[in-house]
């Protein structure tokens, strides 16, 4: 089996949106001054799909939604000529001539992500060759089901957040994540708006549920500092992202500072930039995605990594990519799930360019043993509400 071709095609949204509401969740920009909204900067409203064909006929779905027309330039222009007229199984040699030859100036970022996508859609490849999902092919299932966190509850209207956590505390789940809206721009004043928050959580989920909480890299260490032993008393089970992706030092002070656990990778990269938090225990709690961090490829192994540390991957934002790592590594207890909402910041948009997306019953996530691949098809449903770039 040969590669023949690889398409990357970048699905820009143009369909009907829902604006985020004020400081829905606090972020990097926040720290800049500005004479915008930063929140504005904060949408994830394109994504780049792969294709890679076989001689064969397999078509390997994959996709990244980092800088998606970056990425796809990346793709076109250095990584599909290192593929094409190669076999597929070659997956590690694969991804070291794509890691490699882009090293000088890849490495994190966009063009780690771009590699991802590439080995998203070798490994969709693998399993449709022989008819077994990817989960398999890494091992096999290691638990019965997924169990999996309800993630959103931005930072809205108090009465509003704790709607929607007893609407979805309703549906079976058992663990929530909610975002701050407030960072150290907003003074004693978004403290308070931010302890007030996390309160209102827990008096509709209780101390018997988990709660999560995320920063976004909005904080930075001096704040941090002040806010995480005012949050010890509401018992997180971790907080998330407090400072920037590269302050590692800042992520090691935090993660001994108090008794909750401080998660983070969602920016990280590659093996080595995971050697490098695991070292350091800059993180209790690892949470790669996999469409960014390079691929199943590279998952596979931050996986065993985490392992050996003991320390748990709870993979960045679901989605299919995620979820077969999940069910095959004794390292990934839960998984993250949005559901499916109208498209808003645009960590649902996956829903509108993929079928076979799981849905959570009562906190779980099932795969099917007989599904080839990931599992996902294109979808047409919302074809025409796309902008598709060739
Ligand atoms: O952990 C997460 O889910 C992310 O940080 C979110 O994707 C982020 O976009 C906030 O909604
Ligand atoms: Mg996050």
């Amino acid at each position: 089996m040969k590669i023949k071709s690889v398409r990357a095609r970048v699905f820009e949204w143009k369909g009907k949106t829902v604006p985020p509401q004020g400081n829905f969740c606090s972020n990097a920009m926040d720290l800049v001054y500005s004479k915008t909204e930063t929140m504005s900067t904060f949408r994830f409203h394109s994504w780049t799909v792969v294709e890679i064909e076989t001689d064969d006929g397999i078509v390997g779905l994959g996709n990244v939604a980092l800088a998606p027309k970056i990425a796809k330039a990346i793709i076109d222009e250095y990584l599909a000529p290192l593929v094409i007229g190669q076999d597929p199984w070659d997956y590690e040699y694969l991804w070291q001539r794509m890691y490699r030859s882009t090293h000088a100036w890849g490495r994190k970022g966009v063009t780690m992500a771009a590699i991802s996508a590439v080995d998203l859609a070798i490994w969709d490849i693998l399993g449709k060759s022989v008819n077994k999902p990817v989960f398999k092919l890494l091992g096999g299932r290691t638990k019965e089901k997924i169990p999996c966190y309800y993630s959103k509850l931005y930072r809205t209207d108090i009465k509003e957040m704790q709607d929607e956590a007893q609407k979805f505390l309703d549906q079976g789940f058992t663990m929530f994540k909610s975002r701050f809206g407030y960072g150290p721009a907003h003074g004693t004043q978004g403290v308070k708006e931010n302890l007030k928050a996390v309160e209102a959580l827990r008096e509709v989920i209780g101390y018997d549920n988990d709660l999560m909480l995320e920063c976004y890299m909005g904080w930075n260490l001096e704040y941090a500092k002040r806010m995480l032993p005012k949050l010890e008393k509401f018992q997180p089970r971790w907080v998330e992202e407090p400072v920037i992706a590269d302050d590692i030092d800042g992520y090691a002070e935090l993660n001994q500072l108090t008794s909750i656990p401080i998660s983070g990778g969602e920016h990280e990269f590659s093996l080595y930039g995971f050697k490098q938090l695991l070292e350091r225990k800059a993180v209790s709690v690892v949470q790669y995605d996999t469409n960014r961090v390079g691929g199943i490829t590279a998952a596979h192994k931050i996986n065993a990594l985490c392992e050996s540390y003991s320390v748990p991957v709870v993979p960045h934002a679901g989605q299919m990519h995620n979820y077969h790592l999940t069910m095959s590594s004794m390292a990934s207890p839960m998984s993250e799930y949005f559901p499916m909402f109208d498209v808003e910041v645009g960590n649902e948009l996956f829903y509108y360019i993929f079928d076979g997306e799981p849905v959570a019953e009562n906190g779980f996530l099932q795969l099917d043993d007989n599904t080839p691949g990931l599992g996902l098809t294109l979808k047409t449903e919302f074809l025409d509400q796309f902008h598709i770039i060739e």
